[in-house]
């Protein structure tokens, strides 16, 4: 996968550092490599740096644009595979990293997913073909539901959920780095949970279940949503540093 700045100037791979340890650096790749270490100096994340992060059982390409993969939302993933579906839908898909690990692992499903980033979803399409599943998944640029048409047996969500002013206790490597609006949906951090909510159970089939990665302080409000829109078994999972991660429930 091509780099933004690979650090990896010597081209060996780990475990075959040390047999290479008498090997002169070239000027080229020495001045990438002190370029790469002006980047994290400057505390740009290390996935942008490189250009790719591992998530589920796949590598990613991200960029600027994306968020970074985080390991937490492999729950996410896990929790949705609980559920046997055939048509997908990913809201804010960043990378692509939720709907393509879904895609993955059931080779007969089919996906939508949206993301209000042009951009973003530029690095979902590059994924998509990259993972040879672009033939199943299909992108709409748009504010969650704008341009989704019929509906899915699955709905998966990582919105923005920070509050404001959690934004501004951030490591400068998120706050600095990483898009503002893959963070945080401004005010109370609930705004895209209220908008998703109020939209989920139309686009569901009936038996169609909904699955949301939440902050850890807001499993009671996410819930309460999804319930006033009508869902039933609403549930709450925790990570496994034990904090509330998703929240999911059925379209009766
Ligand atoms: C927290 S990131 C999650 C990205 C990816 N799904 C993941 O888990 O790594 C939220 C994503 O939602 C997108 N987003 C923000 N507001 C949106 C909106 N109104 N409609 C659709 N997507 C939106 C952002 O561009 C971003 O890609």
């Amino acid at each position: 996968m091509p780099a933004a700045c690979s650090p990896n100037v010597m081209e060996v791979p780990p475990e075959r550092l040390y047999l290479s340890i008498h090997s002169e650096l070239s000027e080229d790749r020495h001045k990438q490599f002190l370029k790469c270490l002006a980047a994290r100096e400057a505390r740009q994340p290390v996935a942008q740096i490189t250009g790719h992060r591992a998530f589920w059982k796949h590598e990613f390409r991200v960029t600027r644009a994306t968020l970074d993969p985080r390991p937490e939302t492999e729950l996410l993933v896990e929790v949705a595979l609980e559920t046997a579906f055939e048509r997908v839908l990913d809201l804010g898909t960043g990378t692509g990293c939720i709907l393509l690990s879904l895609l993955a692992e059931r080779p007969a499903a089919r996906g939508v997913a949206t993301d209000i980033s042009e951009a973003a979803l530029a690095v979902a399409q590059e994924n998509a073909e990259r993972l040879s599943l672009y033939e199943r998944a299909h992108f709409v640029q748009g504010d969650w539901f704008h341009g989704v048409e019929g509906r899915f047996d699955l709905i998966v969500s990582n919105p923005p959920y920070i509050t404001e002013a959690e934004m501004a206790e951030l490591a400068p490597d998120v706050r600095d780095w990483e898009p503002h609006t893959a963070l945080t949906p401004g005010g109370d951090g609930l705004g895209a949970y209220r908008a998703i909510a109020f939209g989920a159970f139309a686009r569901l089939k009936p038996g169609g279940r909904i699955a949301l990665e939440i902050g850890p302080t807001q499993a009671a409000a996410v819930s309460a949503m999804l319930t006033a829109q009508g869902f039933a078994d609403v549930e709450v999972r925790q990570d496994l540093g034990h904090r509330d991660r998703v929240v999911l429930a059925h379209r009766p």
